[in-house]
């Protein structure tokens, strides 16, 4: 069997062309765009690259994008006045603080701040235990992309066995919460799980996001299995590359004649995440302007 190789770029793109049209009817009906802050601290090139393209897939959407850079050492106490002025700013419907921050910062204080009706990442306590509670909630964009493409293409999850390999806040534990919602027998592993691979052999749905490169080994997988890889690691440069390659937590190569469908990367998860970022951003924006929830996203 050769899997069925989900597209993640076509995804997304068809969700940006109706985010689109949300967006413009949004500022029809308000006569102002929605807005997105984002907000990076240090210069991570990774991040650096992620937060330019939110921008400029924010202003391809229709929406105003507003953009904070600041360096390295600024203190907590100004990063926190920076969140609470956006909080305040009738112009931002979304806020996000780019992750990791500077090893100086306490992350998770900085995330308590943010408004959580303008938390397009979907991270703070409140909307986290909103998600937990099965109560409308804003979610974190890359596990929301995967079970829109879960969906998408399975439509009812009830009863499948799904296993997630990471426990980070912005991936593997809102990903649980969501497949558990989809009525899925759910199991979290991690790192000091025993025995990963006779773990995985009994999921119908894997999504990894540990950020170990090829950790997965195909003959891990059920056949059968469908896999969302959401790693994204960068390999060393091999001889002539001025940049290593980018690739999954699944060892894709062996993978791929083995499962049913699994997501390549990059092209897979990963390309999702900004377009959801911009439906969480609309969703913000019609929600806080009393406009309800845009339909169709
Ligand atoms: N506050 C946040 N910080 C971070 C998030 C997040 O959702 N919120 N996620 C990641 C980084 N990220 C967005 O910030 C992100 C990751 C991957 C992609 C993407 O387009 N991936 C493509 C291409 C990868 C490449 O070539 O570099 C793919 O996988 O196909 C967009 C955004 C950590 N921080």
């Amino acid at each position: 069997m050769t899997a069925v190789q989900i597209d993640g770029k076509a995804f997304a793109a068809k969700l940006r062309e109706k985010i689109g049209e949300k967006a413009a009817a949004f500022t029809d009906k308000t006569g102002r765009k929605a807005g997105l802050a984002v907000v990076l601290v240090g210069e991570d090139p990774a991040s650096q690259v992620y937060v330019r393209s939110k921008g400029k897939a924010t202003v391809a959407a229709g929406m105003e994008s507003f953009e904070y850079r600041l360096p390295a050492d600024t203190p907590q106490d100004e990063l926190v006045a920076l969140v609470r002025k956006l909080n305040a700013d009738d112009a931002v419907d979304g806020i996000l603080v780019q992750l990791p921050l500077p090893k100086n910062l306490d992350e998770k204080a900085v995330i308590a701040e943010i408004d959580p009706d303008k938390d397009v990442d979907g991270i703070t306590p409140t909307n986290a235990g909103r998600l937990v509670l099965g109560m409308d909630a804003l979610v974190s964009c890359t596990p929301l992309g995967c079970t829109m493409i879960l969906k998408d293409m399975l439509g009812d999850l009830s009863g499948m066995d799904a296993v997630v390999v990471g426990r980070s806040i912005l991936f593997g534990k809102p990903m649980a919460q969501l497949l558990l919602a989809e009525n899925c027998t759910v199991t979290m592993a991690h790192s000091r799980t025993r025995n990963l691979p006779e773990v995985l052999r009994r999921a119908d749905i894997v999504v990894a996001a540990v950020g170990v490169p090829f950790l997965i080994k195909g003959d891990w997988l059920k056949s059968g299995a469908i896999v969302l890889d959401g790693g994204i690691n960068r390999l060393d440069p091999e001889p002539g590359e001025e940049k290593g390659r980018i690739v999954g937590d699944v060892a894709f190569d062996e993978a791929v004649g083995h499962v049913r469908a699994i997501t390549p990367v990059p092209g897979g998860v990963g390309a999702t995440t900004i377009a959801v970022l911009l439906r969480n951003t609309i969703v913000a924006a019609y929600r806080n302007a009393g406009l309800g929830d845009p339909e169709g996203l």
